[in-house]
């Protein structure tokens, strides 16, 4: 739903010219003919050294690397601690897309008349995504809604954290999470329903690693690619970087950690009851059973999940 490949926002350039995002967008897409090249992927694993050498990044702070060609653009390499990536994951797994969550199978159930989709502690393949805060609606992309829910804690507090590493705050009202499988792509956007767009965009990647396309104000502007990990974190400053057209294109399969795909990684400390989705309730838990541990640590081998972090503002 959203912004996967088959509903990606038409470009807007006529389809005899293909915009540059487009076609990096179509070199890093899965395709089973030639293998992809990745060796314009900008890595920032173990201390950004080549990404700074070669210019591409300066330090920005604490483990934060600005992008040289899209000022306002940080990435925060490995900057989740594994504990605090247990934690999230979990929680993406068994509560954020389970009521009073909106999820992309609520809005359709919504609009079409249709009953609610059924109440399940995995996340249901067809999920792609959830809201927590002030919902969202991916597919008609509005805030739109009759309501809101508290933002967890955790969640509040880990963007504080991580603005604060590079030097500015945010009030964390509404989050997406996108969860997807490697196949999943996003295409190329612009998050432009928060009206004042001089605020902070946090975003935190969890599970498998992918391929993470950001250009500039128009689809024309090359992007530039960059390897965001399990653990590594991106906050967009400022309009001009709220402005960047960025996406998804690919998704690699077994790149998801140890620490969070091994069920022996797994603290031993009992998970929550069965309907308790309270940030206590998931703090340092792990799922109730063994075999409730083996399906998260299944789903999250296959998995990748990302947490958008937005404030809205009006
Ligand atoms: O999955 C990602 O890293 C990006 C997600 C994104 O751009 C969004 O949710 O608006
Ligand atoms: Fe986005």
């Amino acid at each position: 739903m959203g912004r996967r490949k088959s509903q990606a926002p038409a470009a807007e350039t006529p389809q005899t010219s293909i915009t540059a995002f487009r076609e990096a967008e179509k070199r890093y897409r899965p395709r089973t003919r030639t293998p992809t090249d990745y060796s314009d992927v900008l890595d920032l694993r173990d201390g950004a050294a080549a990404g700074v050498a070669a210019g591409a990044v300066r330090r920005a702070g604490p483990g934060a690397y600005e992008l040289t060609d899209r000022p306002g653009l940080f990435v925060l390499p490995g900057v989740v601690a594994p504990d605090a990536q247990r934690r999230l994951a979990f929680c993406c797994y068994g509560a954020y897309h389970r009521p009073p969550a909106e999820t992309n199978l609520t809005w359709l159930a919504r609009r079409d008349g249709t009953a609610p989709p059924p109440r399940t502690a995995a996340p249901p393949a067809n999920l792609r995504w959830a809201t927590l805060g002030r919902h969202y609606n991916w597919t008609e992309r509005t805030y739109a809604c009759d309501h809101a829910e508290p933002m967890p804690r955790h969640v509040a507090e880990l963007c504080d954290d991580l603005c604060g590493l590079i030097g500015v705050t945010m009030n964390a009202e509404a989050a997406i999470v996108n969860y997807y499988r490697p196949g999943d792509t996003m295409g190329g956007h612009v998050d432009d329903a928060e009206t004042d767009r001089s605020l902070p965009l946090v975003s935190v990647s969890l599970g498998c690693s992918a391929v993470f396309l950001v250009g500039g104000a128009t689809r024309d502007v090359a992007p530039t690619a960059v390897w965001l990990r399990s653990g590594d974190a991106c906050v967009f400053v400022g309009e001009a970087a709220r402005s960047y057209y960025h996406g998804v294109p690919r998704i690699l399969p077994d790149t998801c950690p140890s620490h969070l795909r091994e069920a022996t990684a797994w603290p031993d400390a009992p998970g929550p009851g069965d309907g308790d989705s309270s940030d206590a309730a998931y703090a340092a838990g792990r799922p109730a059973d063994d075999e409730a541990l083996r399906g998260l640590c299944e789903f999250l081998r296959g998995s990748r999940l990302n947490l958008n972090v937005r404030e809205v503002g009006d």
